[in-house]
């Protein structure tokens, strides 16, 4: 047998049955399986309640992966699904960790494991802090090799409830064992932001309220809440979205440029921005929030239905789906610049695109057709399109006192032959790499929850009377356009959506 890497592991995937690990996990396995970062000494675990058999496990597990190819090589599905194991569990009872110690302990002698485990919470997070303290109690930490914690969002529902689950799970774990999920994370171009900022000395010294007018991060989505209501009410657009995806990307878009590529100096980098963000205390939620809500509309030709109709929302929900805020950063690089955001479901496109948009010349000696000058805009395009736009303008062929706006382009998709890999499978990778640089550090979170906590307060006592607000199909309600006007200013749509 060949020696085993020293990151093999045994992960144990608690909700094993659930849709995350369906949809995502196990495909995302599957692909560093082809792509031989999983050896043949590696062993994945599943449990949930229900009683399955390995064999009927690994049928599922077949059947989520079945759909994913192998790049260039014959497919694995079944030499991959004998890997997988499975427990039926109660996450209450002492005797379902002594059983999974022993199975992990014997997969160990099997596949010439060192003790390394990788913990990762599928299921629901109440659940959290009582497995943690389990594990601990029942041995299952114990041994030379490594133990990982992922954990997945929601990490928690608001400051409060986020530093109890913190602290039980800390009790057990320590911060650098702990790998908190935040898929944008793994997205290739919400990664790139670093790289088109500190690698190029055409974009960072113009990076800072000099040269820069605002930033627009737009995240839309087509889908509803479909079978999500029950989560979905109790979350709203703000914690599902705004509190973790989108401060993320802010926080990459507005740090210092960090001392090294270190994990902890990224984070802490972030961390500043986080800390820098202007507190909007609840009689100022409506100069700088809007909230929207979906109502029946149209798109492609179907008629949509309302959010109040969908299953497990009430008919007179106050739970927003679409948020637009203008955020600002009160730190000497970005002072007087404005961070646009705005997420929403059932909007027309699925796409993340970010915007920078700098300053207008300082005084315009062309004429073109609108007699204005376009501003220089920077866009990157998170997804469907990942690339980057250069916006400039040139000369006009026909007459050389006349400009005309141009495009630079860079598709990364194309550059990597369409096999840029998917969040889940990077962030897989580094949890078994132990890089956690893309995973929210504590002090991240617990000050994202502080930033949002005024804000859900102050929507949850006082009730929308316009609610709801915008057509499904429609880019949201018309207060979110006024939030730019207010400012001289209007959302770009890109080109690229
Ligand atoms: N689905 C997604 O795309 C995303 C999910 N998440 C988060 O991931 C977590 C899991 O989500 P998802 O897979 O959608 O949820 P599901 O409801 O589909 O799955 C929940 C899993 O937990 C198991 N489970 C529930 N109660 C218990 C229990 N008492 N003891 C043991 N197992 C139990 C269920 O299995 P059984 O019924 O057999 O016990 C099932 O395997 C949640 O925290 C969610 O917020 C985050 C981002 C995206
Ligand atoms: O975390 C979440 O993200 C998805 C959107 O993710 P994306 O990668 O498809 O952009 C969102 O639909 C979901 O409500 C939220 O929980």
């Amino acid at each position: 047998m060949n020696q085993p890497s020293k990151q093999a592991s045994v992960i144990v995937i608690f909700g094993a049955t659930g849709d995350l690990a369906k949809r995502k996990l196990f495909p995302s396995l599957y692909n560093l399986y082809c792509k031989g970062v999983l050896a043949e000494d590696f062993a994945v675990v599943g449990v949930a309640r229900r009683q399955l058999s390995n064999e009927e496990f690994r049928s599922n597990v077949h059947d989520a992966v079945i759909h994913t190819a192998c790049m260039d090589k014959d497919d694995k599905h079944e030499e991959f699904s004998s890997h997988f194991f499975y427990q039926p569990f109660d996450v209450t009872k002492k005797e379902s960790y002594q059983d999974l110690k022993g199975l992990t302990e014997s997969l160990d002698e099997q596949f010439d494991i060192p003790h390394n485990r990788i913990f990762y919470m599928a299921m629901a997070p109440e659940f959290f802090g009582t497995i943690a303290l389990n594990l601990d109690s029942e041995g299952l930490l114990e041994g030379d090799g490594f133990n990982r914690l992922v954990i997945e969002k929601p990490f928690g529902h608001d400051f409060q409830s986020a530093q109890k689950l913190n602290d039980e799970i800390r009790q057990v774990f320590s911060e650098e064992e702990i790998y908190r999920i935040d898929h944008y994370l793994g997205k290739e171009m919400v990664q790139n932001i670093e790289a088109i900022r500190f690698a190029n000395s055409l974009f960072e010294p113009l990076w800072n309220n000099r040269y820069i007018s605002n930033i627009q991060i737009t995240s839309s989505e087509t889908v509803g809440v479909e079978t999500r209501g029950g989560y979905y009410e109790k979350s709203g657009a703000l914690r599902d979205m705004v509190q973790n995806h989108m401060l993320q990307m802010v926080s990459l878009l507005a740090m210092e440029p960090p001392g090294s590529l270190t994990t902890e100096e990224i984070r802490s980098e972030k961390v500043k921005v986080l800390r820098a963000l202007r507190a909007v205390n609840k009689d100022e939620v409506n100069d700088y929030f809007v909230r929207g809500q979906y109502k029946q509309g149209e798109a492609n030709g179907e008629t949509l239905p309302g959010y109040r109709e969908e299953n497990n929302v009430d008919e007179e929900s106050n739970t927003e789906t679409f948020v637009a805020a203008k955020l600002m950063i009160d730190n000497f690089r970005w002072a007087g610049v404005p961070f646009y955001i705005r997420t929403g479901k059932r909007m027309p496109t699925k796409s993340t695109n970010i915007l920078i948009e700098f300053k207008d010349m300082p005084m315009n000696l062309y004429k073109n057709e609108s007699g204005k000058l376009g501003p220089n805009i920077l866009e990157v395009h998170i997804q469907p399109e990942e690339g980057i736009t250069l916006h400039l303008n040139v000369k006009d062929t026909g007459d050389m006192r006349k400009t005309t706006p141009i495009e630079l382009n860079f598709n990364n998709k194309q550059k990597n032959n369409m096999n840029s890999p998917e969040a889940y499978e990077r962030l897989l990778h580094d949890v078994m790499k132990g890089d956690a640089t893309n995973f929210a550090r504590w002090d991240e979170v617990a000050l994202s929850w502080q930033f949002i906590d005024p804000i859900s307060v102050a929507w949850a006592n006082e009730k929308e009377q316009d609610f709801p607000n915008y057509s499904a199909g429609s880019m949201g309600p018309d207060a979110a356009d006024k939030l730019l006007e207010k400012d001289n200013l209007h959302w770009w749509s890109s080109p690229k959506a």
